[in-house]
């Protein structure tokens, strides 16, 4: 069980601190883990945000832990140098096309959120979010028109076999669940988007069992706070799943709550080869101050046993333990607490 461990950036070297003492604790026979550098702290020690050492770990490793990368004071650098090259990187080199960004609300929660409480009790939500290709991934640039303005430009799109593949990913998700799945897309207004809602039909006639709907993004985002409980899984493009999942965060209390795994479809001798992080970042505002919730990243620990390593019983060991501090009122600054990353820590790993 080769656990690659990338602290990167800001918090999350002290959020990922915590998630591997839970690690540590549950004493799994084989774990291994391996360090390496990525972002601005893999900049500033090797003059690149994704350097080949870091690649080969993960490559070598069974699964990926991720903190966060992005450091405020790397955002001069050309783009191919930026922090957040490391965790684009890493997916596209690892085929990691599937992100699961589960969302819901946690016993004791329902009053912390931005929601009434009767609207945010009802939330139980999947995003999965297509993580390989899109705005995300295009030619871009910036150039200056004939009448001298400079404009920036970047190329979105999607070929069917992406969207597919996401799109089976996403039917399966519902079936496991109760069955209902909503694309979200903007097929209003977006060729890319048009394509997206054809090839998730045609991938429907595989899936008779689920009950597919199709909204637009902007009546999502509205949706999503209106009434969330409606929403069971949600598949959405990149670019999309990155701004919704963030929302959906509030929608339950705290964006240091949520997990997420990616995924892709190499299997090692123990499950699905994945990458698992927290939906945030490396939070400077906060770096450094011992206040970062670690949930999220502890929560993306519980998502790789499960996933990348077939331990049912002690993902939900974790997920257990996290519910149970919560209910206990165990909360940091971001849920209107005052328990620092280690005090979160401490009351998660002495309730395993
Ligand atoms: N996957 C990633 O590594 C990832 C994800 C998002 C943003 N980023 C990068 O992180 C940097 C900061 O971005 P940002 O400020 O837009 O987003 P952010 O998610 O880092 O922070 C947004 C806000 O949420 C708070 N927050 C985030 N995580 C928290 C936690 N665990 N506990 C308590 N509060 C928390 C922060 O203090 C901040 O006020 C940027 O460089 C960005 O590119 C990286
Ligand atoms: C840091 C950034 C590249 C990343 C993304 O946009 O995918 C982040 O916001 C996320 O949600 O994982
Ligand atoms: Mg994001």
């Amino acid at each position: 069980m080769k656990i690659a461990v990338f602290a990167g950036d800001g918090i999350g070297a002290e959020v990922v601190a915590e998630a591997v003492r839970v690690l540590e604790v549950l004493d799994l026979p084989g774990m291994e883990l391996i360090e390496g550098d990525v972002g601005g702290a893999a900049w500033r020690k090797h003059g690149h945000p994704l350097p080949q050492q870091t690649i080969d770990i993960a490559h070598a490793a069974d699964a990926i832990l991720f903190g966060s990368v992005g450091d405020f004071d790397c955002d001069h650098l050309e783009r191919a140098l930026r922090p957040e090259q490391a965790i684009l990187g890493l997916r596209k080199e690892l085929t990691l096309f599937a992100n699961l960004r589960p969302a819901t609300v946690f016993k004791g929660l329902e009053d912390l959120t931005s929601l009434r409480p009767e609207v945010a009790r009802e939330i139980d939500l999947l995003i999965v979010r297509e993580l390989n290709g899109d705005v995300y991934f295009g030619e871009k640039g910036t150039r200056t028109l004939e009448d001298g303005r400079r404009q920036g430009w970047d190329m979105m799109s999607y070929a069917e076999d992406e969207v597919r593949r996401i799109a089976h990913v996403a039917f399966r998700a519902a079936q496991g669940r109760s069955g209902k799945l909503c694309s979200v897309d903007k097929a209003n207004v977006l060729e890319t988007s048009q394509l997206w809602r054809d090839v998730v039909i045609e991938v429907a006639a595989e899936y008779p069992d689920v009950e597919l709907s199709h909204m637009y993004v902007d009546n999502a985002a509205m949706q999503l706070v209106k009434n969330p409980g409606q929403f069971d899984v949600v598949v959405t493009g990149n670019l999309f799943g990155d701004i919704l999942s963030d929302q959906a965060s509030m929608c339950v209390g705290s964006i240091g709550l949520l997990a997420s795994a990616s995924l892709g479809e190499t299997q090692t001798q123990y499950g699905t080869k994945g990458l698992y992080e927290p939906i945030h970042g490396s939070a400077p505002d906060i770096a450094g101050q011992g206040k970062a919730n670690p949930m999220a990243q502890i929560l993306s620990a519980a998502m790789m046993l499960r996933h990348s390593f077939g331990l049912e019983d002690q993902a939900v060991r974790i997920e257990a333990a996290v519910a149970s501090a919560l209910a206990d009122g165990i909360k940091g600054g971001d849920l209107g607490g005052s328990a620092g990353t280690r005090a979160i820590g401490d009351a998660v790993v002495s309730r395993l």
